[in-house]
């Protein structure tokens, strides 16, 4: 089969034209580039995030489903860290002669069905042998009203620090199964204990905060904004640096999910590290003035979500520090996952 033939199985009866219309799409999959529509007033917002296999995933890690959901989530969740929705996604992907087709369909299907979550359509893409392993690459293009996307660099002095949920859950969930060591090498989901399967599903399953990021941009009160891919120290840092201030985290406010408590107490370490070096959790983090905190919460609570206030904003010292439950303060390093 040749790329044209996998391109076209890929994406067959996917979308209709009905379908692609009433999304923007003008010209879609097919010709040299696809065309669509934005919504008047508003600006582009782009972002491109990269899954290749061994780094990001693993046959012992995830499916091949979930390898599709999660490279759209990743990049959906750039797109909520700016206050923005996306629209329009275009899929870069790369694998080895003699791939299964099945394997890439699976990857596909994972896709879409984020996707279809998020109501992004699929524009196009490239498709590519590779020596080895596989590559997805997700581009998203997204839209947010004229001057109102959410920056990094606009942390103010006695702001407050808060998060839209749980840390530290997709870090452990790696760790709980690269250590199972599966014997055949195979993902099995009915192997996954009841223990352990929110973290699992964290690792696998991310959970993009658009409607947070929503939220927070049409409040008009939210100052900075990230999402959690490399660790909480690390999101806090880029804030700090970005903005020019000093952050505190303070230990006792940070919320720690039942299911990473007690992973942690049983392997002996500490969940405060998968928190704030684990990464991969595509929470939003972000500051807005002390005042507007609590309306902020009972907004977030009726909408069903989650926002907590674990930290604030000062002008000195630069850097991130934690104030540690004993009140002992100490400073954080900028770790968290690097690549290189
Ligand atoms: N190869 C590249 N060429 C140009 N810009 C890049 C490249 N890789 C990353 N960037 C840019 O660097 C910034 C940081 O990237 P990254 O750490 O991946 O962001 P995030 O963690 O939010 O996904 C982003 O603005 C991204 O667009
Ligand atoms: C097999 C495997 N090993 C390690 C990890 C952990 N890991 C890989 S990349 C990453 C950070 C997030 O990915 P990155 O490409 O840096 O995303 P970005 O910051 O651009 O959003 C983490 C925690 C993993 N997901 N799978
Ligand atoms: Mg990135
Ligand atoms: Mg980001
Ligand atoms: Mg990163």
């Amino acid at each position: 089969m040749d790329e044209f033939a996998i391109i076209r199985r890929l994406t067959e009866g996917r979308q209709t034209p009905a379908f692609q219309k009433e999304r923007g799409i003008v010209t879609g999959i097919g010709d040299d580039a696809a065309v669509a529509n934005l919504t008047s007033g508003c600006q582009l917002v782009m972002t491109c995030d990269t899954m290749t296999e061994e780094i990001h995933f693993k046959k012992i890690t995830m499916r091949d489903t979930d390898i599709g959901y999660k490279a759209m989530a990743a990049a959906v969740s750039d797109i909520a860290a700016m206050g923005a929705i996306p629209r329009y996604a275009l899929i870069s992907l790369s694998f080895p002669k003699g791939t299964v087709l099945d394997k890439i369909e699976s990857i596909y299907k994972g896709l879409y069905e984020c996707a279809d979550r998020f109501k992004v359509v699929i524009a196009g893409g490239d498709t590519t042998s590779a020596v080895q392993g596989i590559t997805v690459a997700v581009t998203i293009i997204g839209e947010v009203e004229r001057g109102k996307a959410l920056l990094r660099s606009v942390a103010k002095p006695g702001d407050v620090l808060f998060a839209t949920g749980f840390l530290g859950l997709s870090a452990a969930g790696l760790q709980y199964l690269l250590d199972r060591g599966i014997p055949s090498g195979e993902w099995d989901e009915h192997s996954v204990t009841e223990a352990h399967s929110a973290l699992v599903r964290a690792h696998c399953r991310p959970d993009p905060q658009i409607e947070a990021g929503q939220l927070l941009q049409r409040s008009g009160i939210c100052h900075a904004l990230n999402d959690v891919s490399d660790g909480l120290a690390s999101e806090a840092w880029e804030i700090a640096e970005a903005s020019g201030v000093g952050i505190d985290l303070i230990e006792e406010r940070i919320p720690v999910a039942g299911e990473l408590l007690v992973y942690a107490q049983q392997r002996e370490l500490d969940a405060l590290d998968f928190i704030l070096y684990g990464g991969e959790d595509y929470q939003l983090v972000g500051t807005m003035r002390e005042e507007h905190a609590a309306a902020m919460q009972a907004k977030f609570r009726e909408a069903g979500l989650a926002l907590h206030i674990i930290g604030y904003v000062q002008t000195q010292p630069r850097g991130v520090r934690l104030v540690q439950s004993g009140g002992k303060v100490v400073s954080l390093e900028k770790k968290g996952y690097n690549h290189f």
